[in-house]
């Protein structure tokens, strides 16, 4: 059939199959990039019965996604998604009062005031993770990533890093891979695509989708519940410190939940748990190797921050308007390593077409913002590739952390705790430490290159974490 007035332009695809066989299976943002160059700042795409529209224009996005957003706030259905139980978190919610509930507890432990008032706690853990990575610098990847997880178990369950002889970082690890593959939108299941194979008996050849969902959901199951427990146990001990549990049960008491409320709250913890695992090790690990990469960058902001403590303390959140270069740091790393290069689809209301800025959105559609293409834009950023801080002296260039969290209602619910932790991370970082390539003569230099998926990191490398203020670093 023809196309409808109005609806973008895009590569020609098969019959049936639609552009099935030219959807990129690396580096997905790139081919993204490379259509919006052919066709135009806006691409539809068909892949067997299912629309994608990708933008690669800030302005259409802030149309199609602020402006429109209650139209634009759906998300696909995955069947993977739903067999085992992740139906109910909140990147995968369709915005039901049950998603406004959901985010309406995560804000209760991430909203913009709450990550204020953690801010001494901010600085303690950004402390913590370097005096790791000083003393054990040969697994930069699990550092990070154990900092990482503990930091959120505190947020949302009130647990101290010693508890977690529990297990829960293991624990969170497993459900996060299992999320990740349930609902990657560039994995496609068979039950996806002929939604019919769920009515077969689990035995069958190709079934085999369905013992998947029945182990994933166990180990949804054992997420959702020991940690929540634990805190409960706590919080009844008088034992925990602050964290979405015990807020919640000061505001309306635990038992007053109904059994609903209790499934909702549940899963926000476990959102805000595991939410941010895998972004935040990429951010971070991704900080860390532009530092190793870009000496000259490193000791500017080295500089900066010894001007302003005059390395006789560490650096705080009161120093913030003094360290404007750090500001720059962030926003450049942000841009550069983008650990989500094309968000979390949203999706047009599957029940009604839109029209917007003179665009035909078939119901239903996919809409992708191709924020790694935007990044790499010559157009907006010049010599995108390169990393170089300094460009946001310019006031009016784009902030990347306006776009990098996605859109409206369906915002990242991390964005204040990213906002903070990450920025004291960095000016805790350039306070205490040199961070070098791993060999004298750069033989082992580390590259500037990330994994594939719809959350990127870093590849694997080495670098040397020298402590340039051993004072700073005695608690
Ligand atoms: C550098 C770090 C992070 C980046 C770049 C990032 C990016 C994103 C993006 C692009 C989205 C999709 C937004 C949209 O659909 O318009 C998202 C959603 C989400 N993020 Fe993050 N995120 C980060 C950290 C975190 C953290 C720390 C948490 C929690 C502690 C978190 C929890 C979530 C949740 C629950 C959603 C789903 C929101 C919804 O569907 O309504 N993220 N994030």
């Amino acid at each position: 059939g023809g196309r409808p007035p109005g609806l973008p332009p895009g590569p020609p695809g098969l019959p049936f199959l639609g552009n099935a066989l030219q959807l990129p299976s690396k580096d997905a943002y790139k081919t993204f990039t490379k259509w919006g160059k052919q066709y135009g700042p806006i691409v539809a795409v068909k892949v067997f019965s299912q629309s994608l529209i990708i933008i690669n224009s800030v302005k259409l996005a802030a149309d199609l996604l602020n402006k429109s957003s209650s139209s634009t706030s759906f998300r696909i259905t995955r069947r993977m998604v739903q067999l085992s139980g992740f139906d109910r978190s909140i990147p995968h919610l369709q915005p039901t009062t049950e998603f406004n509930k959901s985010r309406q507890y995560t804000k209760m432990a991430l909203g913009a005031i709450e990550m204020t008032q953690y801010e001494p706690e901010h600085q303690r853990r950004a402390l913590r993770l370097v005096i790791k990575l000083a003393q054990n610098p040969k697994n930069i990847y699990n550092e990070i990533g154990v900092w990482v997880a503990l930091g959120f178990e505190h947020i949302a369950y009130g647990t101290d890093d010693e508890e977690d002889a529990s297990g829960f970082v293991e624990m969170g690890r497993h459900a996060l891979a299992i999320f990740t593959a349930a609902s990657d939108p560039m994995i496609v299941w068979a039950v996806d695509v002929l939604p019919f194979l769920r009515h077969f008996p689990s035995w069958l050849p190709g079934m085999s989708f369905k013992r998947k969902a029945r182990e994933w959901k166990r180990v949804l199951r054992d997420i959702l519940n020991k940690p929540f427990h634990h805190a409960v146990r706590k919080i009844n001990a008088g034992l925990t410190s602050q964290c979405l549990i015990s807020r919640v049960a000061e505001s309306h008491s635990l038992d007053s939940l109904d059994e609903d409320d209790l499934v909702i709250l549940k899963n926000a913890a476990m959102n805000i748990y595991i939410g941010g695992f895998d972004t935040m090790t990429s951010i971070v690990a991704s900080f860390y190797l532009a530092m190793v990469l870009h000496p000259e960058a490193q000791t500017r902001g080295q500089q900066e921050v010894d001007s302003v403590t005059g390395r006789s303390r560490l650096p705080t959140f009161a120093d913030r308007p003094n360290l404007p270069y750090v500001d720059c740091i962030m926003k450049e790393v942000m841009r550069w390593a983008i650990p989500t290069p094309f968000l979390f689809p949203h999706v047009q209301d599957p029940t009604s077409d839109a029209m917007v800025d003179g665009v035909f959105v078939p119901r239903g559609s996919l809409l992708i913002v191709n924020t790694g293409g935007i990044f790499e834009d010559p157009k907006i950023y010049a010599n995108p590739l390169q990393f170089w801080p300094e460009r946001f002296h310019d006031k009016n260039l784009l902030d990347p952390l306006s776009i990098a969290f996605g859109y409206a209602r369906r915002q990242c619910t991390g964005i204040h705790f990213v906002e903070k932790r990450l920025w004291i991370t960095i000016a805790t970082t350039l306070a205490t430490l040199n961070i070098c390539p791993p060999t004298e003569n750069n033989s082992r230099m580390p590259k500037a290159e990330w994994t594939d998926g719809p959350v990127r990191l870093p590849l694997t490398y080495d670098a040397k974490f020298n402590v340039r203020t051993p004072a700073l670093l005695e608690t």
